[in-house]
């Protein structure tokens, strides 16, 4: 028998809750729940995605005792997890992040180049209000942290709240694994043993084996050499790849991988290679913001609605994903000592050798009851070495600036940023950014 845990869901009016709880719910067998809780700084817009999540839990899981609210003290009090996904400033914020640089012909991105750099100023001072929160309350949980940019906010965490019990994660390699998974005829990217080193949303395999020990590289590497991590002509049924911009991002995967064919790539590794052919293919009007709050947050808020009004949720369509596996299989592995092999954000300390040891990584680590012990990925490459560094410094100068509320220091960020051309354009950029942050950036002198 299972020991029963409590979790709290951080960003409860999040656009991800309802996919976690369908998750938690599927998997009660696996991760039993004693107590759910929301915690959200918004008090109307947790509220839709929480009575339909009461709904859902009254009628499928009945025994786990739910609470939402937008008091830290009652949120964060006797948990095992918190299960973090801010997004402090919302859609619209995030809006501004990728419109400003596009303004100037450079990449406007939720978590890479300026637009992450504008982000993580403002995501730093939330996270670090929740590890407070979590410590306060519930001194032995783990924050599991999705919020973005996951590599700004592990380094600010690493260096503000160096004791916290912070794991940082990313789903990303996760869908590419399924992706992986698709390809090579598997059933699930959790089929795949993988062998991986980088930063978030910047980095490589090095091999892909099944479960067997088999070689998958050499069909895997034959297909992202024609298709990226798209479809071949036969068509798939990623519900991910439904959407354009995402296929966009799955097939240019061909290019990267075109750089280094020794690697296979991370997908978000075109906004630093390939910037020019980012920009030409964006609308500066219409971005990726408006896409989510056109598609998924309105699909997610109405289905929400929907399911209140019925008074019940017997026929819903919302559903659980690998985003919400994942974060319900590390807490398992977690709490029930289970060694299974994960890629997370954490301290390099040797993980990639020839990389400096206070880099925040993303490898493959072994997750127990001990916490997560990473693997050694031994020394990489010029080419990756020289990018992995650039981008590094980048995510430490954002946080130095963070706590020294340094101009000058996010300027240099911002001017070291691959996806920026010059230290003249990076300072337009910036004081655009500044001024539509005034809210939420400490004040920069
Ligand atoms: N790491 C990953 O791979 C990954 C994958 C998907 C999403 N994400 C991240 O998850 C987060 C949520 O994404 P979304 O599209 O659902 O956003 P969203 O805006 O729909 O939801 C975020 C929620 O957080 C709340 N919030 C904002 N600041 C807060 C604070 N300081 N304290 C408490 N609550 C706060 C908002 O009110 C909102 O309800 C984003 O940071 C996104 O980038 C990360
Ligand atoms: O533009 P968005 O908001 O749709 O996505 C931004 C996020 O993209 C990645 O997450 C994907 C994930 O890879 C996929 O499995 C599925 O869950 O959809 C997610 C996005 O909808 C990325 O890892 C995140 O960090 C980004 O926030
Ligand atoms: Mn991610």
């Amino acid at each position: 028998m299972l020991e029963k845990k409590s979790v709290v869901i951080a960003g409860g009016g999040s656009t991800y809750t309802a996919g976690i709880v369908m998750m938690l719910i599927n998997n009660q067998d696996k991760f039993p729940l004693k107590s759910l809780k929301f915690y959200d700084n918004d008090f109307e817009r947790q509220k839709v995605v929480a009575d339909a999540c009461e709904i859902i839990i009254r009628e499928r899981a009945p025994e786990i005792e739910f609470v939402a609210t937008t008091d830290p003290e009652v949120a964060f009090k006797d948990v095992d997890f918190v299960m973090a996904h801010i997004r402090q400033g919302g859609l619209k914020m995030r809006e501004m992040d990728e419109k400003i640089p596009m303004k100037y012909d450079v990449v406007g991105q939720e978590t890479c180049g300026p637009g992450g750099i504008a982000y993580g100023m403002r995501s730093i001072t939330g996270v670090v209000e929740l590890i407070d929160y979590m410590e306060e309350y519930s001194p032995n949980a783990w924050m599991l942290n999705y919020s973005n940019p996951a590599s700004i906010v592990a380094e600010a965490t690493r260096v503000m709240r160096p004791n916290a019990k912070i794991i940082n994660i990313c789903d990303m390699p996760v869908a590419i694994k399924q992706g992986m998974a698709d390809i090579v005829g598997l059933k699930s990217g959790n089929d795949i043993v993988d062998r991986y080193y980088g930063l978030n949303h910047y980095g490589w395999w090095t091999e892909i084996l099944d479960k067997d020990g088999n070689d998958l590289m050499p069909k895997l590497k034959e297909h992202v050499k024609e298709y990226g991590y798209g479809p071949d002509t036969s068509g798939n049924d990623n519900p991910l790849l439904m959407e354009q911009s995402w296929m966009d991002t799955f097939t240019k995967a061909k290019d990267i991988y075109a750089v280094d064919p020794d690697t296979l790539p991370n997908t978000y590794l075109k906004y630093y290679l390939y910037p020019d052919y980012v920009v030409k293919h964006t609308d500066p009007n219409h971005t990726r913001a408006n896409e989510v709050m056109e598609n998924r947050e309105k699909n997610v808020f109405t289905e929400c609605r929907n399911i209140t009004s019925k008074g019940t949720a017997e026929d819903t369509t919302l559903e659980a994903g690998e985003h919400a596996e994942f974060i319900v299989q590390l807490a398992g592995a977690l709490s029930y000592n289970t060694h299974e092999r994960m890629l997370l954000i954490v301290e390099n300390n040797g993980a990639i050798a020839n990389i400096e040891n206070d880099a925040m990584v993303e490898v493959p680590c072994i997750v127990s009851k001990r916490g997560y012990e990473p693997l050694a990925m031994g020394k990489i490459p010029t080419f990756q070495k020289g990018m992995i560094e650039q981008q590094v410094s980048v995510e430490k100068l954002v946080v130095q600036a963070y706590m020294e509320k340094s101009y000058q220091k996010l300027w240099k960020a911002l001017t070291l940023s691959a996806t920026v051309p010059s230290a003249g354009v990076a300072k337009l950029i910036l004081d655009d950014l500044q001024e539509a942050n005034k809210e939420y950036w400490p004040e920069l002198s």
